[in-house]
């Protein structure tokens, strides 16, 4: 058995690298940016105003100044003429300012008589001026690899980038082994339940951009799973679940072990978790789950989501950890780093009674993964503890 940390960094070293693609700005959410994007403009193109009131020179402005209103400056439309001394235009939020120092008075601090208006109010110090280039200037960048959110998203609509350069989506393939198991909506036999872990990992791996198959379920014999990997072909990740343990019905490792795979490990000290292995398997890295519900999902969430992370050209680091207080105190850790499914609210953390790792009700229920080191002594209520939010 090795290390937590160990695996991962095993891991890392069978991540691919993928290639880029070129996709349209709303299908870019959730990508990892290929190559650092320039802007095409400026924004604002212009010096624009920040309220609704009126532009006049900043040499005239003062409290009790009177001036005429010469014209409009509207979004989309500025004002074409010259703003003389003692002139004011109506302005805009959004509207191009007149070139030459200008100040915008808002239209709270105006009292207006047909076209004439006073400064009736103070306006205080701020001129309502956006500057232009006060946004983004054009060629600046937006620096690769960066996951793109929503809001860089925006960003890019703005610096007018129609097209993004991405990381092309890891194709992953998922494979449920055992001959208990049937798919959601399937009548199950009497000795039977429903694949879930194939869902749970397709719908986590997806949320980090991976592009999940899942693939029929292989028997709980050889040419079955033969079959299943066969059907893998091109993935650039292939897992599989359960069939990873001891047991005569184990498949997994004397199948793949046929088909070429050179194993990098098996066997790690985490509970749960413990019968991981990892290899590559022709042009693919190929990650073996222990079958338990809890145990393939959390496996999914500390070793194969970094991965789809690294793949895609992101910093290949552990998941990030967090502290919280103890709400009640926990007995003392085993030879197995243990991620106990736990509840963090208002910064206390609870752990939950039952850590059996088949309880997917449990793991439904807990927003974290309370991290125990190998041999953790026995802890007290409100010390603090690292976790890893779910
Ligand atoms: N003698 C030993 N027995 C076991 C050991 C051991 O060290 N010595 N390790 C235990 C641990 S820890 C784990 S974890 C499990 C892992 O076993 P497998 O990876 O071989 O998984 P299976 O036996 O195929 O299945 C375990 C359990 O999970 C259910 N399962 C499997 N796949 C799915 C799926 N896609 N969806 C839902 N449920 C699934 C399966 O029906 C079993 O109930 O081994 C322990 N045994
Ligand atoms: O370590 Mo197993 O992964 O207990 O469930």
């Amino acid at each position: 058995m090795i290390p937590v940390a160990e695996a991962l960094d095993h891991l890392f070293s069978l991540t691919p690298q993928l290639g880029a693609e070129t996709v349209p700005l709303v299908q870019a959410v959730g990508r990892v940016l290929a190559e650092d994007v320039t802007a095409q403009r400026t924004q604002p193109p212009f010096a624009a105003s920040a309220m609704d009131g009126y532009a006049v020179h900043r040499g005239e402005m003062q409290i009790g100044a009177q001036f005429d209103v010469i014209g409009e400056a509207a979004a989309g439309s500025g004002f074409k003429g010259v703003v003389g001394k003692g002139q004011a235009i109506r302005i805009f939020t959004g509207a191009p300012v007149p070139e030459g120092d200008f100040f915008v008075v808002i239209q709270e601090d105006i009292d207006r008589e047909g076209d004439r208006i006073t400064i009736a109010r103070d306006p205080g110090q701020g001129d309502n001026i956006r500057p232009a280039g006060g946004d983004f200037k054009i060629g600046d960048v937006i620096a690769a690899p960066r996951l793109v959110s929503p809001s860089d998203i925006a960003l890019l609509a703005s610096m007018n980038i129609s097209a993004v350069p991405v990381i092309r989506r890891p194709d992953i393939a998922l494979i449920s082994t055992g001959d208990e198991l049937v798919m959601p909506g399937e009548t199950p036999g009497p000795d039977q339940i429903i694949a879930s872990n194939t869902f749970g990992l397709k719908a986590l791996l997806d949320q980090h951009g991976a592009l999940t198959r899942i693939l029929p379920i292989a028997r709980d014999d050889v040419d079955s799973l033969k079959t299943a990997f066969a059907l893998a072909e091109g993935a650039d990740l292939v897992v599989t679940i359960g069939g990873a343990s001891v047991g005569d019905h184990d498949l997994v490792a004397p199948v793949s072990a046929e088909l070429g795979m050179e194993r990098s490990f098996y066997k790690i000290a985490m509970r749960p978790g413990k019968p991981l292995m990892a290899g590559r398997m022709g042009q693919a890295m190929m990650v073996g789950l222990p079958g338990n519900p809890v145990s393939a999902m959390v496996c999914g969430a500390i070793f194969l989501v970094p991965v789809v992370q690294a793949m895609q050209g992101l910093p290949a680091t552990a998941p990030t950890r967090k502290t919280a207080r103890l709400a009640t105190p926990i007995g003392a850790n085993g030879p197995r780093e243990h991620y106990m499914r736990a509840r963090v609210e208002a910064g206390e953390i609870t752990v939950f009674d039952n850590q059996d790792s088949s309880l997917l009700t449990v793991l439904s229920a807990a927003n974290a993964l309370l991290v125990r080191p190998v041999r953790d002594p026995a802890r007290s209520a409100g010390e603090e503890m690292e976790f890893i939010p779910l």
